[in-house]
C-alpha cells in the first residue's frame, strides 16, 4: 500500500537535511509507530507522505509510492483528491481540524460536502452514521453540540470519526494522545486499533511515548536526529534493539504487573 523509499527531506533554511534515508513499507491494515524525541523529524516524515511540508521543505531524494503511484509526481489537484479520502490525518488535538465556535454538525457536513457532492441532509445523516459506527453514542446530540460542550477526548474521537468518514486506506496520526489524560489516551489508542478491524485501515502513529508506540504497533521505527536508528516488527525491536538509543528508551519504561507494559 505505502512504500516510502529512502527519502531525504530538507528545509531550505537549514544547511543539513532534516531527514535522511527514511524507509518504510506498509501493507494494508498494518499499524506502524514512529517514535523519537522532539525534533527527530517524525512530523516531517508524515507531512512528506501527505504532501504538506511547509514552504521551503522538500523531498530531495527517494520516492513515496502509494498504491504503486509516486505521490511526488502528483499535482495539487491530485493531492486534494487523495487527502481525506485515501489518506487522512489526525492531529495532537482536534483543534487543528475543529473550529471551537461552530457546532460540530455544520463543520462535519461542510467537511463531507467538500469531498462528496451530496445534499446537506444526506451529509448530516452520513456523519451521524459514522459517529455511531465509531461507537460514539448519540451521534445526533454530538452534531448539535459546540466543541466546548464536549470533553477533549470526545472531540478527539469526533476528529478521528471525521478523518475516517471516507474510509481511507491510511490514517496518519501525529501525537494523537499527548493532549489527553491517561484514561482517555487508552480509549483513543483502542479506537485507533479498532480501525484496522472495522475498516482495514493502515495507521501510522507518531509519538514520543514508546509505551503507546509499542502497544499499538505491528511495526516500530525509532528515529533520532533525522535518522532511523531501529526499525522492524514490534517483537524484534522490543527484544533485540540494535541501537543504544532504543535500548535506553526501552529501559526507561516502567514495568507494570510484572511485565513490561510495552
Ligand atoms: N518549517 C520548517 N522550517 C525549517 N526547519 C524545520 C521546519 N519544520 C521543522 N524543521 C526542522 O526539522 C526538525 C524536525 O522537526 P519535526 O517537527 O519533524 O520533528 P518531530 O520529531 O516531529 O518533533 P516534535 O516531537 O517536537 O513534533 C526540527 O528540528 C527543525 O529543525
Amino acid at each position: 500500500m505505502l512504500d516510502v523509499q529512502d527519502i531525504t527531506v530538507a528545509y531550505s533554511s537549514n544547511a543539513e537535511p532534516t531527514i535522511e534515508g527514511f524507509h518504510l513499507e506498509m501493507k494494508p491494515g498494518e499499524i506502524c509507530s514512529i517514535v523519537g524525541e522532539s525534533g527527530s523529524g517524525k512530523t516531517t516524515v508524515i507531512r512528506s507522505i501527505l504532501g504538506l511540508l511547509p514552504s521551503g521543505g522538500k523531498v530531495t531524494k527517494g520516492d513515496i509510492l502509494f498504491e504503486g503511484e509516486s505521490l511526488l509526481q502528483y499535482s495539487k489537484k491530485q493531492w486534494r483528491e487523495l487527502r481525506g479520502t485515501q489518506i487522512s490525518m489526525i492531529f495532537q488535538d482536534s483543534g487543528a481540524m475543529i473550529n471551537p465556535i461552530r457546532k460540530i454538525g455544520s463543520q462535519y457536513v461542510e467537511y463531507i460536502r467538500a469531498h462528496k457532492n451530496i445534499s446537506k441532509k444526506d451529509a448530516f445523516d452520513m456523519a451521524v452514521e459514522m459517529l455511531e459506527k465509531m461507537r460514539l453514542p448519540d451521534g445526533k446530540r454530538i452534531m448539535e453540540s459546540y466543541p466546548f460542550e464536549l470533553s477533549g477526548g470526545m472531540c478527539q474521537r469526533v476528529g478521528i470519526a471525521m478523518a475516517m468518514t471516507f474510509q481511507p486506506k491510511l490514517l496518519l496520526a501525529d501525537e494523537p494522545t499527548s493532549a489527553l489524560d491517561v484514561t482517555t489516551q487508552a480509549q483513543i489508542v483502542r479506537q485507533m486499533m479498532e480501525l484496522r478491524d472495522d475498516f482495514g485501515t493502515g495507521v501510522i502513529v507518531v509519538t514520543h511515548n514508546i509505551g503507546v508506540a509499542a502497544y499499538m504497533a505491528d511495526k516500530l521505527l525509532v528515529m533520532r536526529q533525522g535518522k532511523v536508528v531501529d526499525s522492524g516488527q514490534r517483537e524484534d525491536i522490543l527484544h533485540n534493539p540494535q541501537s543504544e538509543y532504543t535500548k535506553n528508551l526501552l529501559a526507561s519504561v516502567p514495568a507494570l504487573k510484572g511485565e513490561r507494559y510495552v
